[in-house]
């Protein structure tokens, strides 16, 4: 098939970014024999954010900090971790690389990319690492023209760095991207915000040894979690000596010879924190500047996300929109599934859609990790349930031998019931391999499986697994007739 044309190339799909959605959808396609090219802006980002820069580096950090013991020192440590953490990486990123580009029909190109009407893209390869694969003989100057039937848009969101005084000017200021790159372990580190990704990095840069103060601007870190939970997790990161400030409103960073100092108010009175270094963690926004969303006629939110519906369609039908760049919760499996929902339009039945999503779970890699599931205590009850609650401290679960083997008993694990049909309405995992456990909370919530059941089914010896024989036969409370 010749896919050249008088302007550049003409592929069936063409993907912006190397997310997790996209290139699901670029290799089935590619399978399928479809002419696929693949942009992504940077050599180092094949595979998107998260094999990168994202959650396979930062969760490979939390194993070598849950690796250190008191007497192994700080920085070497530190710096070991960094190196094995940068080669896993590395490995990951080509890994992606030449499954994708190894595909006879799929071309991974290395530019930037910018609409230049609704079906045309031009990729610009003057950077020091572009490179236009196997189609380079269509490189016009430092462009390469594109156009394409179909095309996703999957760039991703980059970090916010709020605009307080002399925070972005500070040359002790990080992004996450940075600090995770750095081998010197900071002695004193602030973050400046406590979603998922400070106070992970709290917890990991602590257990590396640095002493890490948190802010946040509102009142109570992780709101949208269970009280009961998000107390017993607030106890296990300041028992691990992480300084938690809350309703800290920060009015200035100055730069000193040795060290920043962060200004900031709380409850009317201010105070000072002095830091080798900030990490800026206060949320990321979708990519959406520098890619001609206009000349593509494809609109964006409110809120600087592209707007997509339930099937991910853009404002124009042909162009798709997947992963964080198109607003709502930031997660690479979402960003995965996104891909699906494509993938069935362009090959399916069109049926799948985001309105399918039913429990889907989350996890905050702290140690031990924080995972969760369906509705709160309080959500359940505004949503009209009247709720039975199932919880027991780890400690106190004796069907799960395992936390004692593995020597970390703290934390909780909470099951929101309705009273009446004993469905499992919600789920708070605060324990060694919560990460696990919530998937099997989740798959057992969608398919409608009883607390009772989940109670009384047989599992492995010993695992954490079990504790669901102890925990959901312990009802603390339940609401009346
Ligand atoms: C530190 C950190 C830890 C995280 N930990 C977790 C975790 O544990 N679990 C979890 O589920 N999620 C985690 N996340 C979130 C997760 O990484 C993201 O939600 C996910 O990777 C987003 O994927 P995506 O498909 O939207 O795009 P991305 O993977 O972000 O890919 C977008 C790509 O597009 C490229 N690009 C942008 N503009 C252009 C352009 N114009 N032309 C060409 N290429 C372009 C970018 O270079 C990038 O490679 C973490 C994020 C961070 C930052
Ligand atoms: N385990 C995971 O799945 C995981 C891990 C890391 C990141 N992520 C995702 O990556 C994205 C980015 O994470 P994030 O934590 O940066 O974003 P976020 O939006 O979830 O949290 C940012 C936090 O910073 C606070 N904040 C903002 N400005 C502030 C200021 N000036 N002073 C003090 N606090 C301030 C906000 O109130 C908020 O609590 C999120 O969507 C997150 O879900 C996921």
């Amino acid at each position: 098939m010749d896919t050249t044309t008088q302007t550049g190339l003409h592929a069936d799909l063409l993907v912006i970014g190397f997310g997790k959605g996209g290139s699901l959808v670029a290799a089935h396609m590619g399978r399928l024999g479809r002419r696929v090219v693949l942009v992504e802006e940077s050599a180092h980002m094949y595979g998107g954010t998260c094999p990168n820069i994202g959650c396979v580096p930062t969760k490979a950090l939390v194993h070598h900090a849950q690796g250190r013991r008191p007497g192994d020192p700080p920085q070497e440590w530190y710096e070991g971790a960094v190196g094995e953490v940068q080669a896993l990486s590395a490995k990951f990123r080509a890994g992606n690389f030449a499954s994708m580009n190894g595909a006879d029909t799929v071309t991974v190109v290395t530019g930037h990319a910018v609409f230049a009407g609704p079906h045309t893209v031009d990729i610009d390869l003057s950077g020091e690492l572009a490179d236009a694969g196997d189609v380079a003989d269509m490189v016009v100057g430092d462009s390469l023209r594109v156009t394409a039937d179909t095309i996703l848009i999957n760039t991703g969101a980059r970090p916010i760095v709020p605009d307080i005084p002399g925070l972005r000017d500070s040359k002790r200021t990080v992004i996450s991207t940075e600090l995770i790159q750095t081998t010197t372990l900071p002695e004193r580190l602030a973050i400046v915000g406590a979603g998922y990704l400070g106070i992970e990095f709290a917890s990991i840069y602590r257990r590396f040894g640095s002493r890490v103060t948190l802010f946040e601007r509102t009142r109570r870190i992780l709101g949208h979690e269970d009280d009961d939970a998000v107390a017993a997790a607030i106890a296990i990161l300041e028992d691990e000596g992480v300084e938690i400030i809350t309703g800290a409103q920060i009015k200035e960073v100055r730069d000193g010879e040795n060290e920043a100092t962060i200004v900031y108010e709380k409850d009317g009175d201010e105070h000072t924190v002095d830091a080798d270094t900030i990490l800026a963690a206060s949320g990321r926004a979708p990519v959406i500047q520098d890619l001609g969303l206009e000349a593509a006629g494809v609109r964006t939110t409110p809120r600087g996300a592209v707007e997509v519906d339930e099937h991910l369609r853009t404002s124009q039908p042909h162009i798709y929109a997947l992963g964080d760049v198109r607003g709502g919760p930031q997660h690479t499996y979402l960003s995965l599934d996104d891909g699906r929902i494509v993938l069935d339009q362009l090959a399916g039945d069109g049926s799948r859609s985001t309105a399918d999503r039913v429990a889907i779970p989350r996890t905050l890699f702290i140690t031990p990790p924080l995972a969760a599931v369906g509705l709160t205590e309080k959500e359940a009850r505004e949503a009209g349930h009247r709720v039975k609650i199932a919880m027991q401290a780890v400690a106190d679960i004796t069907a799960m031998p395992r936390s004692y083997i593995v020597e970390d008993t703290r934390g909780l694990m909470k099951f929101v019931i309705d009273a009446e049909s004993d469905q499992i309405l919600g789920a708070t995992l605060l324990s060694i391999d919560a990460q696990e456990l919530v998937n099997t909370v989740a798959l057992a919530i969608r398919h409608g499986v009883t607390a009772a059941e989940l109670r009384d089914a047989v599992y492995t010896h010993p695992t954490s697994t079990e504790a669901f024989n102890g925990v959901l036969g312990v009802i603390v409370r339940s609401d009346g007739e």
